[in-house]
């Protein structure tokens, strides 16, 4: 709703009222119509300020409201009413003016901002436009090449920045209502003849083609296969090209095609599943509500190698105090030196400084006694850790939490080196760690909940995602991984080429393709994992070569990595590159001769293979371990598997990840393709349906925002 009250004698202000963010709900909406009207109708009302309660503005339409029957009056006629007022009408912006919000403010005739307040257009971000006038009058106001920027980003602006671009009138740091009302008194009266967007023209720009087209190649580019941005680029188009009712027109056009699409739906799932991984809980009862996070304000960091040198940087970045520790001179020496340039090459882009002695190295873990928190980096080597994690235990304060970033180890167990194993959990960053959102915070399951919390609190507070799941082999992200590669390995001996899987990867979406994604990670990483585990014996030969442990197994990546062929670094992997630590694949002739040979070795008869069965195999297979890691309770929620998948994998967001892409093909239909692949490939135990998802559609298929009803029926079942 929206409440109305007359102040300072002649100024008539209109509160919006829908905590927390204001959204413009169909009783918020009317309740503006209802205040707008008064206040016009009202002879003593010279001037209206319309503000949020709660220090905040808007944050644009309610976006539960799209998936129903919307009710209410619509917004375009709304915001046409206020800039046609014959009284000044002043936004009073604090905290935020997002989406409709912003469009509420352009359609008043004045714009008063807090200077710590956040505008934007975020729509794009939802699989949306700015569709209620926001798309036309940006442009009129700041120029085409600023609108299209802020438009097709979804980015927020500090008010600092809305000044320069000329959003906004004044900006203050004084109580922003009281200054918006004292404003409306001074111009009461005044024409408004200038004040009014929609009557503005956009400043005539020489080259609008080009502009037009270099803005549809970088939207492109920037999110393959997401319809909003480049609808966002026709709408802005419409503004500098058409007068403002025919603009408008196509505005609502362009809305109505991307308002029911798919890509809109899993845009605004996603929305929501991001806040829910910060609700977390373990099948232990911890929750992040009855859970208390610990003070943390000096870490060190153990293991100065690719991730602890990004650790280090995110948690000075985070404004930690950080003791880093390596042991090998030479190691020490270079991150001594690359700590500082990336801490840089942060600042110059986060436009922070951060005090370079903040952090202080050593060559001995006795320098981090007196930490909050500890997170290991070393190598991944159990015996390594279990060294390391003994003198922790004795070094360090005896309520230090103490974490490891392993990618596969096992979290219990390295807990059970230490004499308080209610204070480990793992902090599993992701590459390079300071740039990287994701961060997966493994319970083990002596864990405490304080730890937990803590863990997840700092990851947070370093920018993160953090994602809270259960301590398995890879866990989840890189546990649903193995699968993915593995199909794709063996599509290859069926048939397919990198460049076929890769193709099929990249058009659905994913920014790389499985292949490229190797190259770029090395494929030596996996094979040490495989030789550890007892499975890249290439001596084999004839039907066991290509079975471990009873299982189908491709031995293709072991034998690349004995050929020397570790990916980029070595110039050579699935395809070739320029030189070692060139970046552009190239198809490599050499690797589809050796893929013959290696078929024509093991009897294999190479078959037609598409795009459609590529992204079955993998990510159908990547799925169904994901129902399997909600039916363990390595996840509390598809949603936690989505998020995982968003940011640490590059799973496209506007397909919502890989649960919620499940949801859109429909279960049923995933069941069936995994029955049908397993039928093929009997030897392939994981492609066999899930309990759980089996349970699902047993249940009648229920929506995603339903399964956890389901899994907990089962749990409390057990
Ligand atoms: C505002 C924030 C920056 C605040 O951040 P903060 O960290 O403080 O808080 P949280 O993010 O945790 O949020 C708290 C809480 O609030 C929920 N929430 C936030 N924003 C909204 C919202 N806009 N609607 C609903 N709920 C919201 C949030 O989910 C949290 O609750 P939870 O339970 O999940 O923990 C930050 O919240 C933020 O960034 N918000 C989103 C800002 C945004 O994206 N705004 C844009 C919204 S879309 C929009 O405004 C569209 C407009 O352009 C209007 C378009 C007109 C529409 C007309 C429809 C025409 C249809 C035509 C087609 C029909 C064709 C046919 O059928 O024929
Ligand atoms: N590289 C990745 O992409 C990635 C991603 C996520 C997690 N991880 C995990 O992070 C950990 C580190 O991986 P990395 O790639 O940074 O390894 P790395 O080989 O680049 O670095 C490890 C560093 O630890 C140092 N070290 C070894 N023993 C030490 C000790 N006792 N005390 C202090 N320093 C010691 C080494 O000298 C080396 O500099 C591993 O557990 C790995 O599984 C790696």
């Amino acid at each position: 709703m929206a409440q109305y009250r007359r102040v300072s004698g002649s100024v008539g202000l209109i509160t919006l009222q829908n905590p927390p963010v204001n959204a413009l709900s169909a009783s918020v909406r009317q309740g503006i119509v209802d205040s707008v009207k008064r206040a016009l109708g009202d002879q003593k009302v010279k001037s209206v300020v319309i503000c949020g309660q709660n220090g905040v503005f808007c944050g644009g339409a309610d976006i539960r409201e799209f998936g129903r029957q919307m009710s209410g009056p619509p917004l375009v006629p709304m915001i046409h009413d206020i800039e046609a007022a014959n009284k000044p009408v002043v936004a009073a912006i604090e905290g935020s003016a997002l989406g409709g919000g912003l469009e509420l403010a352009l359609g008043c005739h004045y714009r008063i901002s807090h200077s710590k307040a956040k505008l934007g257009l975020p729509e794009v971000t939802l699989g949306l436009l700015p569709a209620a006038g926001g798309t036309q009058r940006l442009p009129r106001l700041i120029g085409v090449p600023a609108a299209l920027n802020l438009i097709t980003t979804g980015r927020h602006v500090t008010a600092a920045e809305a000044l320069q671009l000329g959003i906004l009138d004044h900006v203050t740091e004084h109580n922003t209502v009281d200054v918006a009302v004292k404003f409306a008194l001074s111009v009461t009266g005044e024409s408004l003849d200038g004040r009014r967007i929609s009557s503005f023209s956009c400043a005539p720009l020489s080259d609008l083609d080009s502009l037009f087209e270099e803005a549809m190649l970088k939207v492109r580019g920037a999110a393959r296969g997401a319809i909003a941005p480049v609808a966002c680029v026709q709408a802005v188009r419409a503004a500098a090209t058409l007068p403002y009712a025919q603009g408008m027109e196509r505005e609502k056009e362009l809305m109505a095609t991307l308002f029911h699409s798919g890509q809109a739906r899993a845009l605004q799932y996603f929305f929501f599943a991001q806040r829910a991984v910060g609700r977390w809980s373990t099948p232990s009862g911890a929750r992040w509500d009855t859970s208390q996070p610990r003070p943390v304000r000096k870490a060190a960091v153990i293991g100065l190698g690719t991730m602890g040198r990004g650790i280090t940087v995110a948690l000075a970045q985070a404004g930690l105090s950080v003791v880093a520790v390596e042991t090998h001179a030479k190691q020490l020496m270079e991150a001594k030196k690359a700590v500082p340039s990336m801490l840089k090459r942060g600042a110059v882009r986060g436009g922070t400084t951060i005090e370079p002695d903040s952090i202080t190295y050593s060559e001995t873990v006795q320098a981090v006694a007196d930490v909050d928190l500890v997170i290991e980096a070393v190598f991944e080597d159990m015996a390594l850790k279990e060294k390391v994690f003994q003198q922790l235990s004795i070094v360090c304060k005896p309520d230090t939490l103490l974490c490891t970033n392993t990618s596969s180890l096992d979290v219990d167990h390295l807990a059970s080196q230490t004499r308080h194993p209610e204070l480990v959990v793992g902090m599993h960053f992701f590459a390079p760690a300071h740039v990287m959102k994701l961060l997966e915070v493994v319970y083990g399951r002596r864990s405490s909940p304080a730890a937990v919390a803590t863990a997840m609190q700092l990851g947070k507070k370093m920018g993160k995602v953090s994602v809270a799941v259960g301590n398995c082999r890879g866990f989840a992200g890189n546990r649903m991984l193995k699968r993915y590669l593995e199909q794709a390995f063996f599509l290859l001996e069926e048939g397919a080429t990198p460049e076929l899987v890769d193709r099929a990867l990249e058009e659905f979406g994913f920014p790389m393709g499985v292949f490229r994604m190797s190259d770029l990670s090395g494929l030596d990483v996996g094979w040490r994992v495989r030789k550890a585990d007892g499975l890249a014996d290439t001596s084999l030969t004839g039907t066991s070569a290509r079975v471990r442990q009873g299982c189908r197994y491709s031995p293709l990546g072991d034998l690349l990595c004995e050929h020397g062929r570790f990916g980029q670094k070595t110039g050579r992997g699935w395809y070739q590159y320029d030189k070692p630590g060139g970046r552009v694949a190239k198809s490599d002739p050499w690797l589809h001769n050796f893929l013959d040979e290696y078929r024509a070795r093991h009897g294999l008869v190479p078959r037609c293979i598409d795009q459609q069965e590529v992204l079955e195999r993998c990510l159908f297979v990547l799925i169904n371990e994901g129902f399997q890691i909600l039916e363990e309770g390595i996840a509390a929620g598809p949603e936690d598997i989505d998020a995982i998948y968003v940011f640490g994998y590059g799973w496209p967001r506007h397909r919502g990840g890989p649960m919620f892409y499940a949801d859109m093909v429909g279960l049923e239909r995933v069941v069936e393709r995994l029955e049908r692949y397993h039928q093929a490939h009997p030897n392939v135990p994981y492609l066999q349906p899930s309990g759980l998802l089996r349970r699902l559609v047993a249940n009648g298929s229920p929506p995603i925002h339903k399964w956890r009803n389901v899994i907990k029926n089962r749990n409390s079942q057990l």
